[in-house]
């Protein structure tokens, strides 16, 4: 598949987001234009309630903004209609979030090829068992996700966005529910999506993945405050301990 080099993987265009009416209402999002650059592992991160994840979501076509516009790979996603949304999401954009989403009664391999079939592309069977192999996972394909670790099925869940080659892979809290190894490794794994596949993830997360990003994206107060690029654990614990939410203020 070509990818142009030089349009984002992911555009915002003053894209703010208000849940609620009246007294009650909350501005999740306040006029957010970002760019997500192609190939690039970017994490978005913040304090707690700073809107990461309506961020994420917004960008990844699962909420509409109120306001503002949202294009994925030169698409606009505001042009299209619920049912077109839905197919382009299935076609073009992959999704790895903490609750995994497998379906218990398949097998691993037919967790991984569902979207493609659902989405009526030819059987990648033989393409997911080498993917699945090449994640660790080669002798787990028949089993069923509740015959595999925690770690495992994220790895199983990395495999399924994979394996539709999609403009642009979101993770929210993709490690929350692991233990530091395991954790590690479906980092590792997405990094080498990138550097080796030439993939784009846009990462909300709590955790340090500084090690595995190419650059931070820092959210606070429903805006995107600053980034950091070749971020290092040290600067990026420093930048968050800044952005703690002042008592009060939400
Ligand atoms: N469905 C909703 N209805 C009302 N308010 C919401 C809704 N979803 C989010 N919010 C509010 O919008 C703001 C941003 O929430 P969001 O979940 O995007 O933040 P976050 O940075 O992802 O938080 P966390 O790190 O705790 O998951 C918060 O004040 C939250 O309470």
């Amino acid at each position: 598949m070509t990818r142009t080099t030089y349009s984002p993987a992911v555009r915002l265009r003053e894209v703010s987001k208000t849940y609620g009416a009246g007294a009650g209402q909350v501005t999740a999002l306040d006029h957010v234009s970002f760019d997500f650059a192609p190939h690039r592992f970017t994490a978005v991160m913040g304090p707690s309630g700073s809107g990461k994840s309506s961020l994420l979501h917004c960008a990844a076509g699962l909420d509409r903004p109120t306001s503002g516009s949202v294009s994925i790979d030169g698409t606009d996603l505001g042009e299209l209609d619920e049912t077109a949304l839905t197919k382009f999401r299935r076609e073009r954009v992959g999704f790895v979030f903490q609750a995994l989403n497998l379906l218990p009664t398949l097998t691993i391999e037919q967790n991984v090829t569902l979207p493609g079939d659902l989405a009526g592309r030819r059987r990648k069977h033989r393409a997911a068992e080498q993917l699945l192999a090449r994640l660790g996972l080669g002798d787990r394909i028949g089993r069923r996700p509740d015959q595999l670790s925690g770690g495992q099925q994220q790895r199983v869940a990395i495999a399924r966005a994979l394996l539709a080659d999609p403009a642009v892979i979101f993770a929210d809290e993709p490690t929350g529910a692991l233990d530091v190894r395991a954790a590690a490794k479906v980092m590792l794994l997405l990094r080498d999506s990138v550097s080796n596949s030439g993939q784009t993830v846009v990462l909300v997360t709590h955790d340090p993945v500084a090690a595995y990003a190419d650059e931070v994206v820092f959210v606070a107060d429903g805006t995107i405050v600053d980034t950091m690029d070749r971020p290092d654990a040290g600067r990026v614990a420093a930048r968050l301990a800044d952005l703690r939410p002042r008592a009060g203020v939400r």
